[in-house]
């Protein structure tokens, strides 16, 4: 579903990606974990479409983006750090004005209220202005326009950092659900413990480089950590 093919990326004479192969099949979780600057949101931007290979290809679906932007779009669901949403606008007036914005046939205020319901969005929460919600309910606004959606692919990017430990495992919860209805995910993350706990596969960059790719049900949450570490290096090119 997702695939990248010798993709680099080059920033000036900075080689910030530097020919990734990686593929993400439906129903599967592959996280990136890796040092600061190691390439990882430089590699979910290409997917985005955000930026423009140097060489090599970003496909959705079997499609370079650069083919079809819109199109490997519509089958995206992108969530970074932080959702921004409208303020002003509830949660479910902001996830009806994204829906529409991606395409989304049915947007009545039903269909939508049961995105939101499946995404954990407590129900009394639904029609309060967005500008209340803590980052966990963000998120979930988040994941609910992937549901509504039908996101095929989800780009997560750091999604859960700054959440505290109970809203990270409620959120990890809703991407494994997403997996499981067959979505293919590809997470940036920091969290070691969660990358191993929700990840089908874990890749370890640095300095653009995938220099390993772990299948997470042959290690334990120390083996990575140690694997991790030994892989970053005391010289870790950030
Ligand atoms: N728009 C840009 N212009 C110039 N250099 C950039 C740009 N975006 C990223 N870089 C550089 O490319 C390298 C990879 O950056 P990237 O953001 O992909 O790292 P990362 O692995 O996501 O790091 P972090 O964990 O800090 O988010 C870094 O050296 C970064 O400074």
């Amino acid at each position: 579903m997702l695939e990248a093919v010798a993709l680099t990326k080059d920033f000036g004479s900075h080689r910030a990606l530097d020919g990734l192969n990686l593929t993400v099949s439906p129903g599967e979780i592959v996280c990136l974990l890796g040092a600061n600057g190691a390439g990882k949101t430089t590699t979910i931007n290409l997917f985005l479409g955000f930026l423009e290979p140097t060489s090599g290809e970003a496909r959705v679906d079997g499609v370079d983006v650069r083919a079809d932007a819109i199109g490997s779009k519509r089958k995206l669901l992108y969530v970074p750090e932080q959702i921004a949403l409208f303020g002003e606008l509830s949660g479910l007036e902001n996830l009806a004005y994204f829906a529409a914005l991606s395409g989304v046939e049915d947007v009545s205020a039903m269909h939508l209220r049961d995105c939101l319901d499946r995404a954990g969005l407590a129900r009394d929460a639904m029609d309060r202005r967005a500008s209340s919600y803590s980052k966990g309910m963000r998120q979930k606004v988040g994941l609910a326009l992937a549901i509504a959606k039908q996101a095929r692919a989800l780009l997560l990017d750091e999604p859960t950092s700054g959440l505290d430990p109970a809203a990270s495992a409620e959120f990890h919860a809703l991407v494994v659900r997403q997996r499981d209805a067959g979505a293919a995910v590809l997470m940036v993350t920091h969290d070691l413990f969660r990358a191993r706990e929700v990840g089908t596969r874990i890749g370890l960059m640095r300095g653009g480089r995938l220099r390993r790719m772990i299948d997470a049900a042959d290690i334990t949450a120390s083996e990575l950590e140690s694997l991790y570490l030994e892989e970053m290096g005391s010289t870790a090119e950030s």
